[in-house]
């Protein structure tokens, strides 16, 4: 089997999962590597180009090689039984009664043509006899009424039934994909492959919603095969019957032949010049270059830049040089070269004027023969069809071949395993913590380098934490500090050294258990544009809809008079400045940071919106954080520089909340550990203890007082900051 280039092979398999760990790549447990049907689907992706492979686009088009197609059997053997079992187990007669109606409707065309030709017949006979039997023409005439009658009812039966069965087919695998996302952690996201593995997983739900139209063929859309299938064979069998007594073998050769012809001469309409394989790098280019163009076009984070600079042509120029080409609308201009008669052929319409010459022979047999002028029709009438119904059987099988494709991402992302998630159920431990005094933590040499970086972000970090302690972590820009919180609160991995937590590996906790655990507020927290409320209330779900909760959070963030200014309250809805962050701001511009302009349309009603400042953002934040920090099973508390957009009296009032949070209320002891990051060191000095990090490294640890005796890297940024 097609192997991935070992560069690629190394960003998928070179990052174990905890320092002990398999060597399976991020997020994918196999038993056997080089069969999976990740690699399969890898390796479809792959187009060998003379200076090194290249990567299809999420949702490129496979070409329809030999090696691809055995991939794509590959993918269909194992996908295929596991889809349909799905859709069987929605409606297992509905699935049962499309299939039959399919198939039983791709036999009317040719009752249909059989009909027309009794009426045909009839009329033949009325004209050559002078006889005109009004009754048989009368009978022949409502055969043909209740069979277009029975047509259309089964027709809408039939498109009711594929209705139910479509909607709730999708309805599934929506779910099924947006639980298998909700699953995913960081690392496992910041995998590109398993970013592109889900994206043209995305692609394959999609088909599902009827997009069969823009070249998205979903499983059910190959019943569609069945039909056609069924059709041609009724084509072949009315054809086989009205050719079996030989006389007109000849004319149905002949109408074979000129039917095929065109599609004989088609190599040679083709562009001789440009080799399959240059057309398929070209448009893996292409493509992608058109994707990142609509990329930017569509962005709202880089609109600042576009505008600032004037990349609008520019973006506009590439996206449509690129799109041109994927469309094939360049055509023209790289064949110059092209051999000419291809194009002359391309001119003519030969199928039409092949179809024309057709009928001559039929005339001249119809002349010579005693056959009947509705045999004549509907032989005619069969030759066209089963070669229309041929092609089109070619091009659904065509557009199934990309499919194939899609429906392995999607298999493959359902069997993707969040990275950080322990191996298996026996290998994870409960988050355990008998001492009720907070968290201990203790790292042992840990490193951490980020994917595609090879400069480490953190080397070889010990340092103990004992229960209820609280840590300052401080340092220069870029060595290391937001990483350790977001290894401390298990959002990103560790590649060496160990972690204990209470005593245990913290990479043998189930994630979502060990975050029922902490609190936190993260450097780039998120804005939502929704309620204030919710902004709040998110930080403990099971009472995000108690206005009480939320508004104590506020008041321990001191953020009463944030609140206090809405003219909703609670229910203020915020505006986060970042338009096109949620899909009801996509379908308008949102206007960022005016106090009281109209926001987006949301639904059928515009909802005012409010801005806010970057301060009054972070007091949210803070707020957020504080909605679980109180709670009994939190014994931990990580802040990440939560007060660099404050005032000095808002930062103490928030580290003075930590405190009072920090310590029982009737004993006064630590009971809950606070880790929390700044370069504002008067506030460092609140701290148990104290750790410098410089490139990636803890250089000192210690207390305030014995780092400043120490008259090293802290003291000397100490004296700088005071
Ligand atoms: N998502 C990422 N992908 C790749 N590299 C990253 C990523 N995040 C951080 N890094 C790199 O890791 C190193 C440490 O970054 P980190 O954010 O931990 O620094 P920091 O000490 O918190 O900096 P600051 O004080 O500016 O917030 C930096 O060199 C940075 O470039």
């Amino acid at each position: 089997m097609f192997s991935l280039p070992p560069s690629l092979l190394s960003t998928i398999f070179d990052t174990p999962q905890c320092s002990d760990y398999s060597d399976d790549p991020p997020g994918h447990t196999t038993t056997s590597k080089h069969s999976s049907l990740f690699d399969i689907w890898s390796s479809s992706r792959v187009i060998a180009a003379e200076h090194g492979d290249l990567l299809l686009t999420p949702g490129g088009q496979r070409p329809m090689t030999t090696r691809n197609i055995s991939l794509a059997i590959h993918v269909s053997e194992r996908c295929i039984p596991h889809i349909f079992s799905l859709l069987w187990s929605l409606h297992p007669l509905r699935v049962m009664l499309m299939l039959s109606l399919d198939i039983f409707r791709g036999l009317l065309p040719a009752c249909r043509g059989y009909s027309q030709a009794m009426i045909i017949n009839e009329l033949q006979a009325v004209i050559s006899s002078g006889g005109f039997s009004f009754a048989r023409l009368c009978r022949l005439i409502a055969t043909d009424v209740l069979r277009m009658a029975v047509e259309s009812l089964i027709d809408s039966l039939a498109n009711r039934n594929a209705d139910i069965v479509q909607s709730s087919a999708r309805f599934i695998m929506e779910y099924r994909q947006m639980e298998q996302r909700l699953r995913m952690d960081v690392p496992t996201l910041e995998n590109p492959h398993i970013r592109d593995l889900f994206q043209e997983s995305e692609l394959f739900v999609r088909s599902f919603s009827g997009m069969s139209s823009f070249g998205l063929l979903s499983p059910l859309d190959l019943f569609r095969v069945l039909a056609l299938i069924s059709e041609l064979a009724s084509h072949a069998v009315m054809l086989w019957s009205l050719t079996s007594s030989g006389t007109h073998v000849w004319l149905l050769l002949f109408s074979v032949i000129s039917t095929i012809f065109p599609l004989l001469l088609s190599p040679w309409t083709r562009n001789r010049d440009l080799g399959e394989d240059t057309h398929d790098v070209k448009e893996a280019h292409a493509t992608a270059k058109q994707n990142r163009m609509r990329g930017l076009a569509h962005s709202d984070i880089h609109r600042p830049e576009i505008v600032l600079f004037g990349l609008g042509p520019w973006i506009l120029q590439s996206w449509a040089k690129a799109r041109r080409l994927t469309l094939g609308l360049e055509q023209n201009r790289l064949g110059e070269d092209e051999w000419p008669y291809g194009s002359l052929f391309s001119q003519l319409n030969l199928t039409g004027a092949i179809d024309a010459l057709q009928n001559i022979p039929i005339l001249i047999a119809l002349q010579a023969s005693s056959n009947s002028l509705g045999s004549f029709s509907l032989y005619r009438s069969s030759v066209q069809s089963f070669f229309f119904t041929g092609r089109q059987l070619a091009q659904t099988l065509r557009m199934g071949f990309q499919g194939i494709f899609l429906m392995g991402a999607f298999c493959t992302a359902m069997e993707v395993q969040p990275q950080l998630q322990p191996e298996s159920p026996t290998a994870t431990i409960k988050y355990r913590n008998t001492t009720r005094k907070g968290m201990k933590i203790e790292l042992r040499n840990v490193s951490y380098t980020y994917p595609g970086n090879h400069t480490p972000a953190l080397k070889d970090v010990s340092l103990v934490l004992e229960a209820g302690e609280t840590l300052a972590i401080v340092g220069y820009n870029g060595s290391g500090k937001s990483t350790l919180a977001k290894i401390l609160l298990r959002l990103v991995d560790y590649h060496a050294g160990r972690i204990l937590i209470n005593d245990l590996d913290l990479c043998h906790h189930d994630p979502t258990d060990f975050h029922t655990h902490v609190t936190a507020v993260l450097q780039g927290f998120s804005k939502f544009d929704s309620s204030f409320k919710e902004n709040v209330g998110v930080g403990y779900v099971p009472e995000a809809g108690s206005d009480d909760a939320v508004e104590k959070a506020v008041e321990l963030a001191g953020a009463e008079h944030i609140l206090y200014s809405l003219p909703n309250g609670v229910e203020t809805m915020l505006d986060s400045g970042v338009a096109g962050q949620s899909s009801s701001s996509s379908s308008a511009p949102s206007s960022p940071n005016l106090r009281g302009e109209f926001g987006p349309i949301q639904g059928c009603l515009r909802h005012q919106r409010y801005g806010l400042s970057g301060g009054e953002w972070q007091r949210i934040a803070i707020s957020r954080a504080f909605m679980r920090a109180n709670r009994p099973e939190v014994d931990l508390i990580v802040l990440d520089e939560p007060t660099s957009s404050l005032d000095p009296h808002a930062q103490n009032h928030v580290f003075d909340t930590v405190e009072e949070i920090s310590r029982s209320p009737t004993t006064g002891k630590r009971i809950k550990t606070v880790v929390f990051i700044t370069h504002r060191l008067s506030t460092a000095r609140r701290a148990d203890k104290i750790a410098m990090m410089e490139h990636g490294a803890m250089t000192e640890f210690g207390t305030h007082q014995e780092l400043l005796a120490k008259g090293g890297s802290y003291a000397s940024l100490y004296q700088a900051s005071v």
